[in-house]
């Protein structure tokens, strides 16, 4: 058996450091506003580095030589700096929020772009709730590191490099001690580095795996609570929890080793600069004043120092994060656009030897659509009529692209397809689903969404098409906001709204699948009255599973196991195809070798059903087809 593919999507791995290298191209809008920043940033360490200097000028100067005035003037000048240094501070934060923002609402709407131009394949791979963690969470995770990780990482290091050479310079023995110091934090970061990334990812996902629970729990919770498995819905939700809690708990028992020496090691180098420095005070090596100027930076580098663990525990995150979201921008878009548009499309469809497997079916799995050959004249409506599964959504996809043929072609007044900009192809081709999706805005808004400059006239027509009248009776009428999917909407409106929204379209073809199957009898008898008018002017397709719907179309195709094996009229189908009977007249299931034959050895009831129901559904137009069948029929029951 072939194994179950994961949950969610593999990782990405080794190109980590690169995924972030992709990033910033999104700095360049922000060009200024990062040298701005950059550049008060450096002045910020530059403040910070003079100071001690200025204080080593005060007591080896003005207070050894008891020079009040020379007291007065460099303790304000020190005075001045400290606050200059405040107000860098403050330039450098106001300055790069506004591009760290930007930076991440930049990237949050082509991250989401590219969401909408990916296959159906990647939605049905992905779960929504990694989708949504990779939005949300991950971009944050960016926009923090590039606003103050990535920031504090090169001041931080600049600020090590600058102060340790000075330290040097200033008294080299003492300035080995500190540099020394950094030797066995360089190597602890080098060792957990591996380890803390295997973790940032695995909680990255797991945040993924919570929220696609949560986001799942949200959306069926009319299922949950109907079976009464709240309890159950709670462990699942509650196990995903445990498994990210574990992990946060893993990475902070790793980051809280290795910063325990972080904070340790500039503590215990203090320690001995103290004791080195007063024995060289002692020896005159050094002046006061040059130790306390040693002392103030040796400090000055404590935080530089100790924040290395949670910087680099950050570029980590971030890395994560940044080929979590390299992941998505680089998914192929497999649907390419051609760019032929067709100015006045007829709507002539024609499958030419259509074949279809998803892209991740193996070669010893069958192929979902095989040799399907359909021509369908503009204007003519064919009504597909199979089986569950035998590949009546599937097919109907293929036409506005959802997903592209695996063999064959298709095309629309003798253009492939895939010669045409998606664009065109999608106005040409309007598809209302079974499942109809209503998105939480206006009904208005949800019934242009094909159409966004439809007339108030248009729209009132379509919607009278649908037989949805009831959304002018809602609250605010059409301005009414509907809930998430829909939700305060019962099945059939929510049909109706998505029928309405298709018919708006003024598609060229109108693929309608299963639209009408939670209608009751007489709306749907209604709708599909009005239909007749829409459907007399496209080419239409319409999956159908009850003969009454069959009967909006000229011709039937009946499709079994992904093939079309029969194509004529309902009548001639009903009179010939003990399958087609089968499907659509409660008939009994035809024998392996369905034949007209299979049907003489049926019992009297069941001739009666087939007979009422060739009386119930032939059209007057198709009466001398219909009538051979009565006359099969009275000649069994004979
Ligand atoms: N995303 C998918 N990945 C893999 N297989 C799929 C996918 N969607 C559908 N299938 C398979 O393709 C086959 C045809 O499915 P399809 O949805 O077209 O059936 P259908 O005839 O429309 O059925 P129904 O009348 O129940 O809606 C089924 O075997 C189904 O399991």
């Amino acid at each position: 058996m072939r194994p179950q593919p994961p949950l969610r999507p593999p990782s990405g791995g080794s190109h980590r450091a690169v995924s972030l290298m992709r990033l910033p191209r999104y700095l360049k809008p922000y060009a200024a506003r990062w040298v701005t920043m950059l550049v008060f940033s450096v002045l910020v360490v530059a403040t910070s580095i003079v100071i001690p200097l200025v204080t080593r000028a005060v007591i080896d100067g003005p207070i050894a030589h008891r020079d009040e005035r020379g007291l007065l003037l460099l303790g304000s000048v020190a005075l001045l700096l400290g606050v200059v240094e405040a107000l860098f501070w403050f330039i450098r934060r106001w300055v790069v929020a506004r591009a760290t923002l930007g930076v991440e609402a930049d990237l949050r709407k082509d991250l989401y772009a590219q969401m909408q131009v990916l296959p159906m394949r990647f939605h049905g791979q992905w779960q929504s709730g990694q989708l949504l963690s990779r939005i949300m969470n991950d971009l944050s995770v960016i926009r923090r590191f590039l606003g103050f990780g990535l920031v504090f990482l090169i001041l931080n290091m600049l600020q090590v490099v600058i102060v340790t050479g000075l330290l040097l310079a200033m008294y080299w023995p003492l300035g080995l001690v500190v540099l020394l110091s950094v030797v066995p934090i360089v190597l602890t970061v080098m060792r957990n580095e591996q380890e803390y990334t295997r973790l940032s990812r695995l909680a990255q996902d797991q945040t993924g795996d919570v929220a696609s629970v949560v986001e799942e729990s949200a959306l069926g919770v009319r299922v949950i609570k109907a079976f009464g498995r709240e309890e159950y819905a709670y462990d699942k939700f509650d196990d995903r929890a445990t498994d990210l809690l574990d992990t946060q708990l893993a990475k902070v028992r790793l980051t809280s080793r290795f910063w325990t020496l972080l904070e340790v090691i500039p503590n215990v180098t203090l320690i001995v600069v103290l004791g080195f420095g007063a024995v060289a005070v002692g020896q005159g090596s050094v002046t006061i004043g040059t130790l306390v100027a040693f002392i103030t930076m040796m400090l000055s580098l404590v935080w530089p120092i100790s924040s290395l663990g949670f910087l680099l525990s950050m570029t980590q995150e971030s890395m994560t994060a940044a080929d979590r979201i390299v992941q998505v921008f680089d998914e192929p878009r497999l649907v390419d656009d051609g760019d032929t548009e067709l100015v006045r499309p007829r709507g002539h469809l024609r499958l030419e030897d259509v074949g279809f497997r998803f892209p991740d079916t193996t070669e010893d799995e069958p192929w979902t659509l095989r040799h399907v050959d359909l021509e369908l004249q503009p204007g003519e409506t064919l009504a597909l009529v199979g089986a569950t599964g035998s590949g009546k959504s599937v097919l109907t996809s293929l036409v506005p692209r959802l997903y592209d043929v695996s063999e064959g072609r298709i095309t629309i007044d003798g253009v492939d397809i895939r010669d045409l900009t998606l664009p065109s192809l999608r106005s040409i081709v309007a598809t209302a689903f079974e499942e109809p999706t209503l998105f939480s805005m206006s009904v208005l808004e949800n019934l242009t969404l094909g159409r966004p400059d439809a007339t108030r006239a248009e729209i009132d027509r379509a919607i009278e098409v649908a037989q949805a009248q009831f959304a002018h009776d809602l609250p605010y009428g059409l301005d009414t906001r509907i809930g998430e999917q829909g939700m305060s909407l019962s099945g059939g409106q929510r049909q109706r709204l998505s029928l309405a929204r298709a018919v708006l379209a003024e598609p060229r073809i109108l693929v309608l699948d299963d639209t009408l199957s939670a209608l009751d009898v007489h709306t749907e008898a209604l709708v599909e009255e009005a239909l007749r008018n829409v459907l007399h002017d496209v080419t239409g397709i319409v999956v159908a599973h009850r003969a009454s719907t069959v009967l909006l179309a000229d011709k039937v195709a009946l499709i079994e196991h992904g093939t079309i094996t029969h194509v004529g009229t309902h009548a001639e189908l009903l009179a010939t195809v003990p399958t087609y009977r089968y499907l659509l007249a409660a008939d009994a299931p035809p024998s392996e070798s369905a034949s007209p034959a299979g049907w003489h050895e049926q019992d009297g009831d069941e001739h009666r059903v087939v007979h009422d129901a060739v009386r119930d559904t032939c059209r007057e137009d198709e009466h001398d087809a219909c009538s051979g069948a009565d006359a099969d029929l009275e000649e069994l029951n004979r």
